[in-house]
């Protein structure tokens, strides 16, 4: 293994870095968008301002005596940071922490009336409406009668580009999605990726079935079951952990990954880990992906038949929500918890999704773009690819050649303009 030892963690201090910008400007944005979201009353109007006052020039505040996840939050470094400025802490951390303290704020984890109320979930569904997610699902369609290795790499890439659906991201900067994605990637190990799952199984049927064909099904519960008699076709039977990112556009085309890979036998169960309370702004939950299925489930077309598919598969096991604690800590995933260790270690593949927990996975440290991912995740306990839309500083795993044509052409921004991607992976 080269050489491997952390460099600094990232912090938010720096004027003029996208962490500080972060803190400073998109944290207070998010304020102001989820106090004009919904009729709060003063309390929670009185908290927002307190917190936004906290974020620009206060210390880190602990969480209420009362808070059922204060002990959790203690053993992830609460009681080191209280006290201490937003911008001199770990930057995963304080962002993170902003979340939990919104929430608080709102009264998300409360007694009264707001308890459980997503103060995201309008960005979200507004998102989940938009014709842009139809016109995605309509491209369906058109690749119904593909060879599947073409609709593998379409499916693949459509979750990987997924990541570009960032609602936190877009709310500071708004020219985001106006900017062309470079298609080629900064690093692909997309054949790896392939090469840890079993071969699919060629001879079943296209994993989409058109109104047309559901409609001349006179038993749609038929068609349903068929659906997913095709997923039990293939041979693997392994389990595909994929860690979720955000909900909405990110979402859906995760999902349709995962009805392919079941529906092909490239895998005989997908746990699909998700956050376990709304989170950097669009982060997925559980009642996202319920969104997610309704809007598939009522789309026409092959999006439709996944729509169903899906369903069914979560229905009788083959598809499971996971919402661990952890996957909203404010840690690094080295940092995990045993019995989030042994599932990923007991998976044929763990697939995690976007910036975040590329940060998370490989640490948020000022790493040589060229330290190889294999060495920076070797901790991890089984095979783990990353597919990440690059918006943030960090990165690893990058050849030299590339690290210097990127420089070249655009100094550090593609680090952080979300135009780059990657497919990454450590067998
Ligand atoms: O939804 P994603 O891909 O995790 O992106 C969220 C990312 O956005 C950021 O806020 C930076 O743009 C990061 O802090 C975080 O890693």
């Amino acid at each position: 293994m080269s050489d491997i030892s952390a460099p600094p963690v990232i912090l938010g201090g720096e004027p003029g870095s996208f962490p500080h910008s972060v803190l400073a400007e998109r944290h207070p944005a998010i304020i102001q968008q989820v106090r004009e979201a919904f009729p709060y009353g003063p309390d929670i109007h009185r908290r927002l301002d307190a917190l936004l006052d906290n974020c620009a020039e206060g210390v880190i505040e602990p969480l209420p005596a009362g808070a059922l996840d204060r002990d959790r939050w203690r053993t992830w470094g609460m009681d080191a940071y209280a006290g201490r400025s937003w911008f001199d802490v770990p930057w995963l951390w304080s962002e993170s922490y902003f979340y939990r303290q919104l929430l608080e704020a709102v009264g998300y984890f409360g007694a009264g009336a707001w308890q459980g109320i997503d103060p995201f979930r309008p960005f979200k569904l507004a998102e989940l409406d938009a014709p842009e997610t139809d016109e995605e699902l309509a491209v369906l369609d058109t690749l119904a009668d593909r060879p599947v290795d073409e609709r593998d790499r379409a499916l693949l890439h459509g979750s990987l580009w997924g990541n570009r659906a960032d609602l936190g991201f877009r709310l500071s900067d708004v020219e985001a999605q106006k900017r062309a994605a470079v298609p080629a990637l900064v690093a692909d190990d997309s054949e790896t990726l392939w090469s840890l799952l079993p071969a699919a199984d060629a001879d079943v049927v296209a994993d989409t079935d058109t109104d047309a064909e559901v409609d001349a099904d006179a038993d749609a519960g038929a068609e349903i079951a068929a659906g997913i008699r095709q997923g039990g076709a293939g041979s693997g039977t392994g389990v595909l952990c994929l860690v979720a990112d955000n909900a909405g556009r990110e979402l859906i085309p995760d999902l349709l990954l995962a009805a392919h890979l079941l529906a092909h036998g490239r895998c005989g169960r997908v746990v699909l880990h998700v956050k376990p309370y709304p989170y950097y702004v669009s982060d997925a939950t559980t009642a996202d992906v319920v969104d997610a299925l309704r809007k598939l489930t009522a789309a026409r077309g092959a999006a439709g038949a996944y729509g169903r598919r899906l369903w069914k598969a979560m229905t009788d096991g083959a598809l499971t929500v996971r919402a661990h604690p952890f996957s909203a800590a404010p840690l690094p995933y080295a940092a995990m918890p045993g019995d989030l260790r042994a599932e990923f270690a007991a998976a044929a593949l763990t697939i995690v999704k976007g910036d975040l927990n590329y940060r998370r996975l490989v640490g948020d440290s000022r790493w040589r773009p060229t330290t190889p991912f294999t060495d920076v995740t070797a901790y991890f306990p089984g095979p783990v690819a990353a597919l990440r839309t690059l918006k943030s500083d960090v990165i690893t795993g990058l050849d030299a050649a590339t690290e210097a044509a990127l420089v070249a052409a655009e100094g550090r921004r593609w680090r952080t303009a979300g135009t780059h991607a990657l497919i990454q992976v450590r067998a």
